[in-house]
């Protein structure tokens, strides 16, 4: 249209550095930052997160370079947040559970200049130098982060290492970098390695920019909230409300680790209004003992996602007063991308059925454009019969740039015009979606495609069952049968045929378990059980059934 022009007065590159400014003006002296008996307010976070970032300019880092961070929920990981983009670079948080194996394959891919360690994590990072040594990679600068506010342990400061004070006692408060292009990468995240390797998803300002506004306000977060970090800040920024909380001027309360005991101090302690967890963090609090638990102060919203959350947890979080949203999506959707959006006339159903509904996936939010279940082969969307199932699809400006140095795994993600999920779902008539599968978790038994998360969910509904995953068992006649893994909650017995007619009673006999395996199960550190070290075993107990021989 004749007239228009764009220039720095009506286009501004969307980037999420812009809360933190602004919440340093509107709530400057409101704390920013919480974590034992440390607080800073937002002026004092903007300040240390300008000094951080010119510290990492006098180190050389320029826009582009990687800086990776291996650290819990400590001040200085939330500080990264915005000090790494702020020096123009690119910030890559690691998985604190990985081994030193993992964090010197994920540096070098990377290529990260400098490394952020958390004091209690030197060792794994060490243990990777010394790997990284052995090859033809250049090593990362390491600067130590000791436990905030203490001084220098003695191990600290013998380690001859840069130590994050002083980088920030060297850094001035100077202008600080913007992006150039709202499409820049901001971060460098690598997916859980569920199902594969982990993969390095590359997420833009823009992009982060829009999923936390998305995120602040399908959280129902109004202005100063005050959140508990319970999701690891690692696993894709906290689900962005790393950015979120900033742009709602609140008060982050940082805990290093993750238990119901913790949990429940901190919300008393400092008035909680939101935090969010994996279903197996909601799992942990719904059942945890009566001398951990405290009445809540006030409202308490909670997201989970991650992970689909059985019905019976969601039921068991709101019985105890808290109030749930349920969130779903990928690293490659930068954390959440559908939302199920509660409608008043659930209010209602009985509670169990709402947490029926609720543990559906949802609809898109607002920072995505659109969700969709394909086959796909055709490309066609499934009816939305709450039956046929096809593969989750995502488009929009909270979709990933792409995956580093992958071309071939961005183009296929990428073919047909939509991210494609590898989640296998449902659309229901009222155009909510759920999640069925995984395409590589689910079972296919004598030709009958059998949904791991349905048969999983009638056994968390067994009042002895603390946590359950079915895999495929090999079956020379039905080709796969379902395995259960299941650990009972404390104090409780049951056994494996008990447990298998309770699942035959409300499950078609082909979906019930035909096996039972009592024992822990294996859990990557974002919530996920693992999957594939389930299957591996199921394989080596072989088939039960002899061909041709066996009947449901
Ligand atoms: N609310 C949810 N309900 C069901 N599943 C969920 C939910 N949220 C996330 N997921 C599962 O988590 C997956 C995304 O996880 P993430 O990006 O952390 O890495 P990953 O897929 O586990 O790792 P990898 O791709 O390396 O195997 C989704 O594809 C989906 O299977």
């Amino acid at each position: 249209m004749e007239g228009m022009i764009r220039c720095s007065a009506n286009y501004v590159p969307l980037t999420p550095i812009s809360f933190l400014e602004r919440s340093a003006v509107v709530y400057r002296d409101r704390p920013s930052v919480v974590y034992g008996d440390v607080q800073y307010t937002w002026k004092e976070t903007h300040q240390r997160c300008v000094k951080l970032a010119s510290g990492l300019a006098h180190l050389g880092i320029s826009p582009g370079d990687v800086v990776a961070a291996l650290a819990p929920n400590v001040p200085a990981m939330y500080e990264l947040h915005f000090g790494v983009p702020m020096a123009g670079a690119v910030l890559c948080t690691l998985n604190t559970r990985h081994d030193s194996a993992m964090v010197s394959v994920l540096l070098r891919h990377s290529e990260a200049k400098i490394i952020f360690v958390d004091y209690q994590l030197l060792p794994i990072a060490q243990g990777a130098f010394e790997i990284l040594s052995k090859t033809s990679a250049k090593l990362p600068l390491l600067v130590l982060v000791p436990e905030c506010g203490e001084p220098v342990s003695t191990v600290a400061s013998s380690s001859g290492n840069l130590e994050y004070e002083s980088l920030l006692a060297i850094g001035k408060l100077r202008e600080v970098r913007r992006p150039k292009d709202e499409c820049d990468p901001i971060a460098l995240n690598y997916t859980s390695g569920t199902t594969s390797s982990p993969k390095g998803v590359i997420c833009s300002h823009r992009g982060a920019y829009l999923n936390s506004l998305a995120a602040a306000l399908f959280n129902e977060m109004g202005l100063m909230p005050t959140y508990l970090w319970c999701v690891p800040m690692f696993h894709c920024n906290g689900w962005c409300l790393t950015w979120a909380v900033a742009a709602q001027g609140g008060t982050n309360v940082c805990q290093r680790t993750v238990n119901a005991k913790e949990i429940f101090d901190n919300i008393t302690r400092h008035k909680v209004t939101h935090f969010g967890g994996a279903p197996t963090v909601l799992n942990m609090i719904a059942n945890a003992p009566p001398s951990v638990r405290k009445p809540l102060p006030g409202k308490v919203a909670v997201m989970t996602g991650a992970a689909p959350p059985p019905p019976q947890v969601l039921y068991k979080m709101e019985e105890l007063g808290f109030t749930l949203t349920h969130a779903y999506g990928l690293t490659e959707t930068y954390g959440p991308g559908t939302v199920c959006v509660w409608k008043p006339d659930w209010n209602s159903l009985p509670r169990e059925e709402q947490a029926k509904i609720k543990a559906r996936q949802g609809v898109p939010h607002l920072g995505l454009d659109e969700i969709d279940i394909k086959d796909p082969v055709t490309m066609k969307s499934v009816p939305s019969d709450a039956k046929t199932i096809g593969e989750v699809m995502f488009r929009g400006n909270t979709v990933m740039n792409g995956y580093l140095k992958n071309l071939k795994a961005t183009q296929d993600a990428f073919d047909g015009g939509w991210f494609r999920s590898g989640d296998l779902g449902v659309r229901h008539p009222d155009g909510y979606i759920e999640l069925k599968d995984r395409s590589k978790d689910i079972i296919i038994s004598g030709g009958e495609n059998i949904s791991t998360i349905e048969v999983e969910s009638v056994l968390f509904s067994h009042p002895s069952v603390l946590e359950a995953a079915v895999v495929g068992r090999p079956d020379d006649h039905w080709g796969e049968t379902p395995c259960a893994f299941v650990k009972l909650k404390d104090g409780c017995v049951a056994n494996g045929e008990e447990i298998i007619n309770y699942c035959r009673d409300r499950l078609p006999h082909y979906m019930a378990p035909r096996t039972v395996v009592f024992e822990d199960l294996p859990k990557t550190s974002t919530g996920k059980t693992q999957k594939y070290v389930l299957r591996e075993k199921a394989k080596a107990m072989g088939s039960i059934s002899k061909k041709g021989t066996s009947k449901l």
